[in-house]
């Protein structure tokens, strides 16, 4: 399902999160997000899953107004908010439970599969949550966002906290989706690495704006001929010939790319490499 932001505002009393945003996500891409703290990822998604409405302009999912049919919205779309808590009491297979009840899904449902999707073991279904790790527990909130077999999955910072190999299984998890399914994925980060192992386009946003947006390839192409053209003498260098880094950095501009956490981050060592971008 294609997603269609336009000129999208939202403001929070004297904070403006979105600042006329457009962004266009083709159906079945896997689309990153990367930008500053506060840049307005995590609003941009409220509004793509209908739990927040736009001071102005539009968003839409697989056509549908989202501020028109939240329900048609929320049946297609999984959305994993950055922070998930779940009951302690309760077993990972029966928060599933709790979660297809909520959505009104057939009992059978899709637990076993989902729960298989995500790398839980029977016996770690079967355990209280209270008992899992940060790792177990991103991977049920994922088993939750996977139940109903959704078009469109929306991942905010699906891999922070996690160790490298927590990072790595999580990978391993979006890539198996992405190449068994039609689904599009749409996923924030501050880590450029994992932008790059499992994006095939990316948006730079920055200050509630789209600063830069297109293929990883294009974004890196386009930043490299940029600073060739402005004789960046880091670039020329090579220092920062790598990819999205570049493009981040073009996007942003050196003040805000300075102050920013977002790591160049190879894929096994994201969380390790959480370092600043140095102009
Ligand atoms: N409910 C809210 N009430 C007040 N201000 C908010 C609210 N939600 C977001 N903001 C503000 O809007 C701006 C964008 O926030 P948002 O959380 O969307 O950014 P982000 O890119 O997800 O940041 P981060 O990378 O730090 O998670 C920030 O200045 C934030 O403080």
């Amino acid at each position: 399902m294609r997603i269609d932001a336009s000129d999208v505002r939202k403001t929070y009393g004297d904070v403006t999160a979105l600042d006329g945003l457009s962004l266009t996500v083709p159906s079945g891409s896997t689309f990153g997000i990367i930008g500053t703290n506060g840049a307005g990822k995590s609003t941009l998604f409220r509004l793509l899953v209908g739990h927040d409405r736009p001071d102005a302009g539009t968003v839409s999912v697989g056509g549908t107004d989202v501020t028109e049919d939240g329900r048609r919205i929320r049946e297609r779309v999984g959305y994993l908010p950055e922070h998930v808590g779940f009951p302690d009491g309760l077993t990972g297979r029966e928060v599933l439970g709790v979660h297809r009840a909520m959505r009104g899904l057939s009992k059978d449902g899709r637990t076993a599969e989902a729960i298989e999707r995500v790398g839980l073991t029977a016996d770690e279904a079967d355990r209280r949550v209270s008992g899992y790790s940060n790792g177990m527990q991103r991977r049920l909130g994922l088993a939750t966002v996977l139940l109903p077999d959704p078009d469109v999955l929306i991942l905010d910072e699906p891999t922070a906290g996690l160790d490298p190999r927590g990072v790595d299984e999580f990978h391993a998890i979006v890539e198996e989706i992405t190449s068994e399914t039609d689904a599009t994925v749409v996923f924030c980060s501050h880590v450029l690495g994992e932008v790059e192992r499992l994006c095939d386009r990316a948006a730079v946003l920055h200050d509630g704006r789209v600063r830069a947006a297109g293929s990883v390839d294009e974004l890196a192409a386009e930043a490299e001929a940029a600073a060739d053209r402005d004789g960046d003498s880091a670039t020329r260098s090579g220092r920062d010939r790598d990819g999205l880094r570049a493009a981040f950095r073009e996007a942003v501009g050196d003040d805000a790319a300075h102050d920013a956490r977002v790591g160049k981050g190879r894929a096994d060592d994201a969380t390790a490499d959480r370092e600043e971008v140095a102009p």
